[in-house]
């Protein structure tokens, strides 16, 4: 396993909701420290939204400055802007709604009433994200790269994690998960209702500094156990997931039933 790969196993899911909150503000604290403002990438499903619920109501979150936090979401629902199925929805209700929040800083995958179709969502996204990342390289005096990049700084990268190992909308053997040269796909077809999806590409969540998976329950113990053991990503979409500085696997112990117990420790 590569070095820069860690798991680390929480007792419940509420445990791991609240420890990653605790993570995810300490995160945006330090980077907002160095670079006056941070990026997190958001991902729905259940610890997803229950970590934003847990930052929401922990007293430590007055320390970040939420308006120089840049909010994007990894994948959302291809369904109209008012539905409970909305990735961006349920971010809003638990906690971008209540914590004073830049509206231009909260970058939502456009819905199904919206856009005409799925291309345009993920056209629309994959602008969004070039316009931010050429403002970032415009104003960075120390930006090496000749041209800007298609995506901007990824400081933390949530990813909820499926049963079937998928990651964001990245789907075993769909066409998603396939994609190159692209950051953001249109999905059809998605065996996890609701079947129409918009979701970063492998590359664009490559991309990101740190990536974080996090995980709870014991339906989730096989694909946890596959991902960490180097399987193909087109089978196994969550072992593609590799940050540049850091990916932990954030587990609960029913999710972490099928990793090597040496490989483990224990957030006390
Ligand atoms: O549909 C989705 O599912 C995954 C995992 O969700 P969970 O409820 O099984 O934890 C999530 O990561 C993704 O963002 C979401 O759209």
């Amino acid at each position: 396993m590569s070095r820069n790969v860690r798991i680390t196993l929480h007792p419940s899911f509420d445990v791991l909701a609240a420890t990653t909150a605790a993570r995810l503000i300490t995160r945006l604290l330090d980077v907002q420290g160095e670079r006056g403002e941070a990026t997190v990438v958001l991902t729905g499903g259940s610890v997803g939204i229950a970590t934003l619920k847990a930052v929401a109501e922990s007293p430590a979150r007055l320390a970040v400055d939420w308006a120089k936090v840049n909010f994007w979401f990894g994948d959302d629902r291809f369904v109209p802007a008012d539905s409970p199925d909305r990735n961006a929805r349920q971010a809003r209700e638990v906690l971008l709604d209540h914590i004073g929040t830049d509206p231009a800083r909260v970058h939502t995958m456009a819905a199904s009433d919206e856009v005409d179709g799925l291309d345009a969502a993920a056209a629309d996204y994959t602008a969004q994200l070039e316009a931010a990342a050429r403002l970032e390289w415009e104003n960075d005096d120390d930006a090496t790269s000749e041209q800007a990049p298609t995506v901007p700084r990824f400081d933390v990268l949530l990813l909820g994690l499926g049963p079937d190992a998928h990651i964001a909308s990245l789907f075993p053997e769909m066409a998603g998960i396939r994609s190159h040269g692209v950051p953001v796909v249109g999905v059809s077809n998605s065996p996890k209702p609701p079947p129409s999806r918009v979701s970063l590409t492998l590359e664009a969540i490559n991309t990101a500094q740190e990536i974080w998976i996090v995980a709870a329950g014991a339906d989730k113990a096989a694909a946890v156990g596959l991902g960490l053991a180097g399987a193909n990503p087109v089978q196994v979409p969550a072992s593609g997931a590799r940050g540049v500085t850091k990916t932990l696997w954030l587990l609960d112990q029913d999710a972490s039933a099928k990793v090597p117990g040496q490989l483990m420790r224990r957030d006390r």
